[in-house]
């Protein structure tokens, strides 16, 4: 004899799942370079830059690498040492915007304290610029768009679309205010015709902000500083945040911005970490390798 539950059934958000979202860019992504090459003779080629020898840095390269050939793009990686000077990056930046192979440049950040990023990204030409970092990316971003978008942004608002089909009129909270993230996340976010917010370390409460957002992208690099209790019932949460902590024994353990396991009886969607906007980050570099060799190379505007 079986009684019926009486505790209510606990509602769980909707896991946003980055990783098989991004296998599905990356499919399309193989599928376009495929037809191109029947069509041209040639793949887009994305040229990787890492100074030093930075374990996660290492780690993050090989992974694009692998990525950008599965897709059937053509990836060149350059190792230079720690101790490399400013102008022996700028040296071999200015040889990759010359090459007629490379469409995409991207420069593994952080890097030695040596070199200055500012003068090393301004230095990448802009249609090469694949990361999105350089200024006039950057200002086309914040006007009328049309330049080339950064990639863990982008891909925010591609897993965002799949779990909401209006965005405008929203109240949207970015908690963190970096040029690679909180910034490009604001302006993506405004162009949807969201109401923005950008909240940061000086803020002040910072929970009361959070539980008015409908959707909240959390990208402050601490781990599991948003609660449970901030989130608004139904809010979309985007954690941006790649932490590795410590867990005991010898081991680390990867986890976001967001105390995953408080916020998922509240939210209405969440992307875990990791397998949320980590695998979005390298899909959209490929993206964006494709996005620059088409205009490059006259192939006329893919869309992916
Ligand atoms: N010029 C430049 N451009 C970058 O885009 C750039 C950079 N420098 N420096 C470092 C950060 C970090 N970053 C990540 C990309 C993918 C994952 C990713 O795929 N994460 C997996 C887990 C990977 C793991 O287990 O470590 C996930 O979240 O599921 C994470 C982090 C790009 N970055
Ligand atoms: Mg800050």
């Amino acid at each position: 004899m079986t009684e019926a539950p009486t505790k209510e059934a606990t509602r769980q958000a909707t896991r946003i799942d980055g990783k098989a979202e991004a296998e599905r860019l990356r499919l399309r992504i193989g599928g376009e370079a495929a037809r191109l090459l029947a069509l041209h003779g040639a793949a887009p080629g994305l040229a990787v830059v890492l100074v030093g020898e930075d374990p996660a840095s290492q780690v993050y390269v090989r992974n694009k690498g692998i990525a950008t050939r599965a897709a059937g793009l053509v990836s060149v990686e350059h190792r230079l040492p720690v101790s490399a000077s400013q102008a022996d990056v700028l040296a071999l930046v200015a040889t990759l915007n010359a090459d007629p192979a490379i469409d995409g440049i991207l420069v593994q950040l952080p890097l030695p304290q040596q070199i200055s990023a500012k003068a090393v990204i301004e230095a990448i030409d802009p249609a090469k610029d694949v990361d999105g970092f350089h200024p006039v990316n950057t200002g086309r971003l914040w006007t009328d768009g049309g330049g080339l978008v950064p990639c863990t942004p982008q891909g925010c608002m591609l897993l965002l679309a799949g779990v909401r089909e209006r965005l405008a009129g929203l109240n949207a909270l970015v908690v963190g205010r970096s040029s690679i993230v909180g910034k490009p996340m604001a302006a993506l976010l405004l162009a949807a015709d969201c109401t923005v917010t950008v909240a940061h370390s000086r803020s002040r409460d910072l929970p009361a902000l959070a539980r008015q957002a409908d959707i909240l992208v959390a990208a402050v690099g601490r781990p599991a500083m948003i609660r449970g209790d901030w989130i608004r019932p139904g809010a979309t949460v985007i954690d941006v945040g790649v932490n590795r902590i410590d867990a005991g024994q010898g081991k680390t353990r990867l986890v976001g911005d967001v105390a995953y396991d408080e916020a998922v009886p509240v939210a209405g969607a969440i992307t875990p970490v990791p397998g949320g906007v980590g695998p979005m980050t390298i899909a959209c570099l490929l993206r964006n390798t494709m996005i620059a060799a088409g205009r490059r190379r006259g192939w006329g505007e893919l869309d992916l």
